[in-house]
């Protein structure tokens, strides 16, 4: 099976992280997630994420640094999960498509309730974030 290229956010201020809750009628209602999307034919990683960002929540951010990737098999779908440090520029953020949103200290990064291929992402953010 072919994996699905799929972009994921993880935005930082003032020492926190955002994170967003998938809608009830979504794959994976109800797990966090870092905001994201299927990327489209012939479209970078980074023109997805600023698409999506705005589509979901209406902000304008700059793309940063790679954290890194995470590859999931959900048996109907494969995932490869492409994760970036994004700066959030202007907008206030309104929900479109997710339930929930909320801004996490990194050491809550272990306890919440991610869908599955966030999970190593977290974790490797967690270590990124607190090591200093
Ligand atoms: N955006 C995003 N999707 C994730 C994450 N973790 C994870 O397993 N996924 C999965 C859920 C979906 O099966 C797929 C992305 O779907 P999506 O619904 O967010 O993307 P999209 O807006 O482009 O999709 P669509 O509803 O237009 O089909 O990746 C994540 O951290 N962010």
């Amino acid at each position: 099976m072919k994996a699905i290229k799929v972009t994921a956010a993880v935005i930082l201020k003032n020492g926190k992280v955002f994170i967003a809750q998938r809608s009830k009628n979504d794959d994976l209602s109800g797990k966090w997630e870092f905001p994201g999307g299927k990327i489209e034919a012939s479209e970078t990683a980074q023109a997805c994420l600023k698409r999506e960002l705005l589509e979901e929540f209406g902000i304008e951010t700059k793309i940063l640094d790679y954290l890194g990737d995470s590859q999931f098999d959900y048996g109907n779908k494969q995932i490869h999960l492409l994760a970036y440090f994004v700066e959030h520029l202007s907008g206030e953020f309104i929900l479109q498509v997710h339930q929930n949103y909320k801004w996490i200290h990194p050491e809550e990064l272990d306890f919440i309730d991610w869908a599955p291929a966030d999970i190593v992402l977290a974790k490797k953010l967690k270590q990124k974030l607190t090591k200093e």
